[in-house]
């Protein structure tokens, strides 16, 4: 199955349970794999083919920005939904790390995987 990878976004927004994390921004890193036929972009070497990581990127920078969320499973499901809604992407792996959450581990996450 061919993809589209992102990797490492990071994302500064207000995420957490706690009150004292509702009053600070902190970063998420996104991983993203996105099944898309890249054959047709390779073979015509036509950007409109491409499924558009900085266009992808930029709108799940907003969407996870837009307003507060308490946790990383609702970061990854709107991620998922969002591409696979607004993208036409049949199949999306999501990860959501992080990093500090638990000062003795590098980083805390989720992953999911959705299809439509
Ligand atoms: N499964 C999860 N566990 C926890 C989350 C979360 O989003 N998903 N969040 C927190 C706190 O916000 C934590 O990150 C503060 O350090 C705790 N557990």
């Amino acid at each position: 199955m061919d993809k589209v990878l992102i990797r490492q976004l990071r994302i500064d927004t207000v995420i957490g349970v706690y009150e004292w994390e509702k009053k600070i921004q902190q970063s998420l890193f996104l991983d993203l794999d996105m099944a898309w036929d890249n054959k047709a972009a390779a073979a015509s070497d036509d950007y409109q083919y491409a499924l558009c990581y900085e266009t992808v990127s930029n709108r799940l920078t907003q969407l996870v920005t837009e307003k507060p969320i308490e946790l990383i499973e609702t970061v990854a499901e709107r991620v998922a939904e969002c591409v696979l809604n607004e993208f036409k992407v049949n199949w999306v792996k999501v990860v959501v790390m992080k990093p500090g959450a638990v000062p003795s581990a590098a980083a805390v996450g989720v992953e999911i995987e959705r299809s439509r």
